[in-house]
């Protein structure tokens, strides 16, 4: 009855204007799952290859119609019939099918479409919700949420080098209270960025793009709002960030525009260091870039021990990249995107393999997102723990959020949430 009988995939429009790719998947019993798949603006060198068609009289070159098409012909006709409660077999179907790599071939974003596609069809013919047919009885955790509240990089036009300063609410006792207090925040930093003359408009994953040179400027403001709201920063608040420094690496140094001067990997550490002295910062993604192995282990041998460091170009969500840096001892958190690899089920083992080690996880968001929730579920169904979805405006981000706030509602008394482990340092005692 679980038998896959249909498959068909369309192009859709992401957040950002381009067209990415939507799969249905049927089954015999009639049960249905449908998937829109994200896509990064600063991604990884290693991540799964994302097939674009690059025809720039169509859809500004940006059109996903091969992976489209690759859907509704080869995968479409290698899947159907297969059983989608084997998940494993469905996902190692289609990459032995592309046969590359990197999904190349048939595209990532074809591949990762169709698989959570089947995901939500098998659940829906359970008739469990997405996050208890992955996770089972034992998925109760609400992730901690980190909410993006100032963009820059490559998500804004705005000279600030820094790609996302967020906040956590870790004071928080629920998942839903963590969204009101994140949401007062949000509007509080409008209110004083527009009262100081800063403009209030938003970058891509929704957060203000206020003309920052520097990220001092960005985190004054930040903690001026959590104190205008009524809240501690550092007790109800941890501030973390997302540098994003693979953007900025260049030629062994990194580059600061926005600031006007660059610093070598050794000043770039440094100068963490004091933020992170100076501020309630809890936690840094991508404090060095991808492949300044030297910078990632130095850092983590320094601030491992207080510091949460998430590796997200470094790892791609890829395994066996992780498990380079579990052995080589950088990074102890990773951040875990569905799309940088292209499967559910290689998806859940990295988040085994992290959770084994005692790396902490934080299922992620891409910058370019659409409606759909599945990362929501994952986060719960996972055990993720943290989830990091953008800002607490934008329909494409707030989705994510108020599918949450339904799990919650759904596990009533039963569900769990653990603000404090974040700032606790928990995850760093392996
Ligand atoms: O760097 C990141 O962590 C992500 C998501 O915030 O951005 P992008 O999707 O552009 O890679
Ligand atoms: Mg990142």
């Amino acid at each position: 009855m679980t038998a896959i009988s249909r498959v068909h995939a369309r192009q859709i429009l992401d957040s950002r204007g381009n067209p990415s790719v939507e799969v249905d998947v049927e089954l015999a019993d009639g049960s249905r799952g449908r998937a829109a798949v994200p896509s990064g603006a600063s991604t990884g060198a290693n991540e799964a290859v994302e097939l674009r068609d690059g025809d720039p009289r169509r859809f500004h070159g940006k059109g996903v119609g091969q992976a489209v098409a690759h859907v509704n012909g080869e995968i479409a006709t290698a899947v159907t019939g297969l059983d989608a409660e084997d998940q494993a077999t469905v996902d190692a179907t289609m990459i032995e099918l592309d046969g590359t790599k990197d999904k190349g071939r048939l595209g990532a974003n074809a591949i990762l479409g169709v698989s959570l596609a089947t995901v939500k069809a098998a659940a829906e013919a359970h008739r469990q919700p997405l996050f208890r047919y992955v996770g089972g009885v034992g998925a109760r955790l609400l992730p901690v949420p980190m909410m993006n509240i100032v963009n820059g990089g490559a998500h804004a036009d705005n000279p600030l080098d820094f790609q996302e300063f967020m906040i956590a609410p870790v004071g928080a006792t629920s998942f839903f209270e963590a969204v009101r207090m994140g949401s007062e925040v949000f509007h509080t930093l409008r209110r004083s960025l527009a009262e100081a003359g800063h403009n209030v408009n938003v970058g891509d994953e929704g957060g203000f793009a206020p003309a920052f040179t520097t990220a001092d400027e960005a985190l004054d403001f930040v903690l001026l709002a959590i104190e205008q709201s009524g809240y501690r920063a550092g007790a109800d608040f941890a501030i973390c960030l997302d540098p994003a420094s693979s953007e900025f690496f260049t030629d062994g140094h990194y580059a600061y525009a926005g600031e006007g001067l660059t610093r070598t990997s050794d000043e770039h550490i440094d100068y963490l260091l004091d933020l992170a002295r100076r501020y309630p910062i809890a936690s840094i993604e991508d404090p060095m870039a991808e492949d300044d192995f030297t910078g990632w282990k130095r850092l983590t041998a320094e601030a491992g021990d207080r510091l949460q460091l998430v590796g997200d170009d470094v790892f791609c969500t890829d395994a066996d990249r992780l498990l380079d840096g579990i052995e080589g001892g950088y990074a102890n958190a990773i951040l875990v995107k569905v799309n940088q690899i292209g499967t559910l089920t290689e998806t859940i083992r990295t988040v085994e393999t992290a959770h084994k080690a005692g790396y902490r996880v934080v299922m992620s968001h891409r910058s370019g997102e659409t409606e759909d929730t599945t990362i929501a579920d994952l986060a719960v169904g996972l055990g993720c723990g943290q989830i990091k979805t953008g800002s607490l405006s934008r329909s494409d981000r707030t989705a994510k959020y108020n599918q949450l706030i339904r799990i919650e509602e759904e596990l009533g008394g039963s569900s769990e949430f653990d603000g404090r482990g974040v700032v606790r340092g928990d995850h760093l005692n392996r």
